[in-house]
């Protein structure tokens, strides 16, 4: 298995988020749909070790998220839904730093900035637009050598032509190898990507849809 949840439990104060007794995929791009506040971007943080959690989460049969963080989070990328950097950062800076700590390959950061058309690399992130500021978060979820990559409504703000650029990259890095899961409200059909199966979230657990 690519990724694996055993009796997940999530929850915010006493509110209770999440409790997905099992989940389990293989390499495919799936797609993970729910009505707001369902709680896809929470299920995606807890994914990334960004939250603490109950439960087993497992990723190609051997890196236990609590286990072997390190390991973990080398082979899972996450691209935020609304990504917030800090104001004086640049993309420049932000995708150094993260094409670092995720050990990308010679390159990759050049192919990237080329395949979102980042032609403002040195512009700080304060003085950047929300479609701008999104086309480098999706860049940097890219770097590295992942298992999967988790795209948070990731079609919201850019553009046309970003858009379709981004739907190619997805296809590519899918084909050579990588797992994608994938949240939005709007119909990757109509943009020409196959699922390979869809989930639709709701009363915490995650429950897998006929046609997605
Ligand atoms: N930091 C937080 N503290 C407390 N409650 C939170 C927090 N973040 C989210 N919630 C609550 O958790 C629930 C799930 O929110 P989440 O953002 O995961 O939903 P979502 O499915 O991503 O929604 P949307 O489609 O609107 O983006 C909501 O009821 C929300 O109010």
């Amino acid at each position: 298995m690519v990724l694996e949840i055993r009796d997940l439990h999530q929850q915010y104060g006493d509110q209770e988020i999440l409790a997905i007794p099992s989940f389990q995929i293989n390499h495919g791009v799936y797609w993970i749909q729910g009505e707001n506040g369902a709680g896809k971007s929470t299920l995606f943080r807890t994914l990334s070790g960004m939250l603490p959690y109950q439960g087993t989460v497992l990723l190609d049969d051997r890196y236990n998220l609590k286990k072997h963080p390190v390991d973990y989070r080398l082979r899972l990328n996450l691209g935020e839904a609304e990504p917030l950097y800090p104001s004086f950062l640049t993309p420049s800076d932000l995708i150094s730093f993260v094409a670092e700590a995720k050990r990308a390959p010679k390159g990759q950061s050049e192919m990237l900035i080329g395949a979102f058309g980042i032609n403002y690399l040195k512009t700080p992130f304060g003085s950047c637009s929300s479609g701008m500021v999104k086309k480098v978060s999706l860049a940097v979820a890219f770097l590295g050598e992942p298992s999967v990559i988790i795209l948070d409504e990731p079609l919201i703000t850019i553009d046309r032509e970003a858009q379709e650029g981004l739907l190619s990259l997805i296809k590519s890095t899918h084909l050579a190898g990588v797992t994608f899961l994938l949240s939005s409200h709007q119909l990757f059909q109509q943009n020409g990507l196959s699922v390979t199966k869809g989930f639709l979230l709701k009363n915490k657990t995650l429950v897998e849809i006929a046609r997605p």
